[in-house]
């Protein structure tokens, strides 16, 4: 059974056209899967979906092979435990007045998980697989780079112990060598922890370098999915070979 699916979703804002026409894919457990496409591909309302957030106008979220339905609030006690996300902009994404130990144990202050020494033990806990000291815990972000915010935004995103971690564009607001870092970190928590990774990107080398699959979305559709070698190598395509033109070659 699937962590987290989408079947034959369709979403439209309001009135408008169809953004997200009739996709389906699923994530399992440990792997990592690489959403990318052009700007206004629909890859943000996806995440939207696969969050809850919004409702598909037709198909179905389903966790843990249930319908995601709101009003079922053990089941979404238990979804947003076990989906997490983090955004792109590690510099808006982190309260600036709080303290990173703040910051980190809020889902589980939020989701009513742990408080006190159990917390304590949590935040540390995630700091140190994202590779972060205790000392950083009585300070604040703007005392930090970009790449060690995002490390704190992803030891947030994992102090619950989630199943998933759904991460929108987590390195493109990075420099090169952050990047490989960040990734690094992201997979040697796939491989260590079993958590599994949906990253959206417009961007395939980054995508290349932590997702073993890959969807390609355009206009709302999936027009490519699979190996993300094979699409690398021989996009079936004309969209997925234009993303992969567009990827620069180390002179
Ligand atoms: N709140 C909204 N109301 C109306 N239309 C929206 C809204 N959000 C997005 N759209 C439209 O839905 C389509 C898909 O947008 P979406 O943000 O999901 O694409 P994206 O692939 O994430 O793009 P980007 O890479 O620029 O973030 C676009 O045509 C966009 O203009």
């Amino acid at each position: 059974m699937s962590l987290l699916e989408l079947r034959g979703a369709s979403f439209a804002y309001g009135r408008g056209r169809t953004v997200v026409d009739d996709v389906s894919f699923s994530i399992d457990a440990g792997e990592s899967i690489g959403l990318v496409g052009e700007s206004g591909a629909g890859k943000s309302t996806i995440l939207s979906l696969l969050l809850g957030l919004i409702a598909p106008t037709s198909g179905a979220v389903l966790f843990d092979g249930a319908p995601l339905a709101r009003r079922d609030r053990g089941l979404m006690r238990r979804f947003r435990s076990s989906v997490q996300t983090v955004y792109q902009d590690p510099y808006s994404s982190l309260d600036p007045r709080q303290r990173i130990d703040r910051i980190v144990a809020e889902p589980l202050r939020s989701l009513d998980i742990a408080a006190g020494d159990a917390a304590r033990e949590r935040v540390g806990e995630a700091l140190a697989s994202v590779g972060l000291d205790r000392d950083v815990l009585r300070r604040f972000p703007h005392e930090f780079s970009g790449g060690q915010r995002q490390r704190i935004a992803i030891a947030r995103a994992i102090v619950c112990r989630p199943k998933v971690l759904l991460a929108d564009e987590p390195v493109s607001a990075l420099d090169v060598t952050t990047r490989i870092q960040v990734i690094d970190v992201l997979r040697r928590l796939r491989d260590e922890t079993g958590l599994a990774l949906l990253m959206v990107s417009h961007d395939l080398t980054s995508v290349a370098a932590l997702c073993e699959r890959t969807i390609v979305l355009k206009d709302g559709s999936v027009v490519e999915e699979g190996d993300t070698g094979g699409i690398l190598t021989s996009p079936a395509t004309a969209y997925a070979r234009q993303l992969v033109a567009a990827i620069p070659r180390l002179p």
